[in-house]
């Protein structure tokens, strides 16, 4: 099984790129959808949460109000280390479980969109990583426009990543999204190729088929032995 990273900086274009992938038939596994679930209302990441940060943090339907939330981890880097900590196992967890359930499908290629892929050091699991790259005044205005916040805000949560510049150094593939969206189609086009081309030995036996194909031969194996055996 090949797990491709996909990252960036926030508002680089991941979920842009990510979309191209579901639109030629990758399935993704995006680590921001399994970072809401696990701050869903009475779930476990919820309780921690609530328990660290107070009452304060929920709207009226007990909900997390996810604005203030943000207002505070972004402002306040300890904050944002402890909201890190609380919630690490819960995404770990259900990134590994949503990996397994297309291991299950027999998904040879799939694609893991994490925003914190480095700082999270979960790139050690991932093979090509592509980094979606801009400019930092194109970062910056693409996120004010998207999440309609004030240029502090969004600084804020820029300088809350690891530097975009610094990913772009350590990525196999990278992805420069400074241009229109037809620029962007272009450069994904070109880099289909390096992502699609034939399973290594290492990731056929990491697949389902793999694993299948390691079985088969190994039961194979000890019932020849054991009629050898049996002959002597
Ligand atoms: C603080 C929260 C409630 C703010 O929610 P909000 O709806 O405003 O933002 P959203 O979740 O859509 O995230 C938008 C982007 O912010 C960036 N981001 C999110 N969390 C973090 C973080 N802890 N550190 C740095 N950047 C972050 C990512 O680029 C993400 O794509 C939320 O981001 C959160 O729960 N973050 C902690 C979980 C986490 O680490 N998520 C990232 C998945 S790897
Ligand atoms: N090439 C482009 N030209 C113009 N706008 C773009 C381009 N690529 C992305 N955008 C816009 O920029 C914004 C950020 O893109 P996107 O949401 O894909 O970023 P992201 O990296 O997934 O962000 P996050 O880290 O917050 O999840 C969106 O409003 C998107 O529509």
């Amino acid at each position: 099984m090949r797990i491709i990273g996909l990252t960036g900086g926030i508002a680089s274009g991941k979920s842009t790129v990510s979309s191209l992938f579901k639109a030629n038939g990758f399935p993704v596994v995006d680590a921001d959808v399994i970072a809401r679930d696990v701050l869903k209302k009475d779930s476990g990441g919820w309780r921690k949460v609530v328990s660290a940060f107070g009452e304060d943090i929920l709207l009226g339907n007990g909900e997390v109000d996810r604005a203030k939330l943000g207002q505070i981890v972004f402002s306040d880097p300890s904050k944002r280390q402890l909201l890190n900590r609380l919630l690490a196992p819960y995404i770990s967890y259900g990134i590994f479980w949503e990996v397994f359930k297309l291991w299950m499908k027999g998904c040879k290629i799939i694609i893991l969109d994490v925003p914190l892929l480095f700082e999270a050091k979960m790139d050690r699991w991932t093979n090509p990583i592509i980094v979606v790259w801009i400019e930092p005044e194109t970062q910056l205005k693409r996120l004010m426009v998207r999440d309609r916040t004030s240029a502090q805000d969004a600084q804020n949560r820029i300088n809350a990543q690891m530097p975009l510049d610094l990913k772009r150094s350590k990525a196999d593939i990278v992805i420069d999204n400074n241009g229109s969206l037809e620029d962007l189609n272009e450069n994904f086009k070109k880099i289909l190729d390096q992502v699609t081309k034939p399973l290594t030995w290492t990731e056929f036996w990491l697949s389902r088929q793999g694993a299948i194909v390691a079985f088969i031969s190994i039961l194979t194996g000890v019932l020849g032995c054991k009629k050898l055996l049996a002959r002597i």
